[in-house]
């Protein structure tokens, strides 16, 4: 579904990616790991088209992708999150899950101003109940973020995510700040949304809710792949232990 070819990024002098390569499955769970600097954000960046490539190509859907610009990305139906929550304050949870259409589909604003195009906000109404509804935020619908618990956010983050039904979901950290009940959950959920053939990729550092979800891990370490295989192969991966323990330790 996703191929990633021997993409590299500079930013002046550092190399954050070089010679990057894998390919996600078709369905299921893919879980993206590394060290803290090892270029994780960086690729999902490049994947939906925030960051250019310096190097190399990314497909999806056996269309290249390349350097495309977020706008061009999200219609082809690759959604994300980000590690840290892009919510507007001022705005009520139900009114930030509108950000979730925009990019998508275009409604017209004339047509929605002399009100012609009634049947296309009524489906995004009931699209916004269902996922608000499937993530459990609905009680805080009309609420601002400032008052709403920070596992309640993230759950928004993912249901806006899923709002333009993508293909493939990029989840980055997403058990990050979750009690284990929340993290619970957020399994669930994200079974439940592979369930029904969303390709997920997911940057995470929980190995715990890695090892329960994902069928593929790609390991990274100062921009490299230096691991990918099953969750089993990659743990037992030396390379892998040595970039998260340190020689000594293995
Ligand atoms: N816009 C930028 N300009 C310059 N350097 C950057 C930029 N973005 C990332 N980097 C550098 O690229 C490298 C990879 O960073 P990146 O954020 O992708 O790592 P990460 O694996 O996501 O880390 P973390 O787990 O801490 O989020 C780091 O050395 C970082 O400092």
């Amino acid at each position: 579904m996703l191929k990633i070819n021997n993409i590299g990024v500079s930013f002046g002098g550092v190399r954050a990616l070089n010679e990057v390569s894998f390919q996600t499955p078709e369905i299921g769970v893919t879980a993206l790991i590394g060290p803290n600097g090892a270029g994780k954000t960086t690729l999902f960046n490049v994947i939906t088209g925030f960051v250019p490539p310096t190097d190399g190509q990314v497909s999806f859907d056996g269309k290249d992708i390349t350097g495309c610009e977020p706008e061009c990305v999200f219609p082809l139906g690759i959604s994300r999150t980000f590690q840290n929550l892009n919510i507007i304050p001022e705005l009520t949870l139900r009114q930030n899950m509108y950000l979730g259409f925009i990019g998508k589909e275009n409604p017209s604003a004339l047509k929605s101003m002399l009100g012609i195009n009634r049947g296309y906000w009524k489906k995004a109404e009931r699209l916004i109940d269902e996922y608000m509804e499937f993530v459990n935020v609905t009680e805080y619908a009309s609420m601002t973020p400032d008052s709403i618990p920070y596992g309640v956010l993230k759950n928004f983050e993912l249901g806006r995510a899923l709002l333009s039904r993508p293909k493939m979901l990029l989840l980055d950290e997403p058990a990050a700040g979750l009690n284990l009940n929340e993290k619970d959950n957020l399994a669930g959920m994200v079974q439940k949304i592979a369930g029904e053939g969303i390709s997920i990729l997911m940057v995470e550092h929980d190995m715990q809710f890695i090892s329960s979800l994902a069928e593929y891990v790609v390991c990274l370490n100062f921009g490299e792949v230096i691991g990918k295989g099953t969750y089993k192969e990659v743990r037992e991966n030396k390379e892998v232990l040595r970039a998260y323990l340190g020689d000594e330790d293995i």
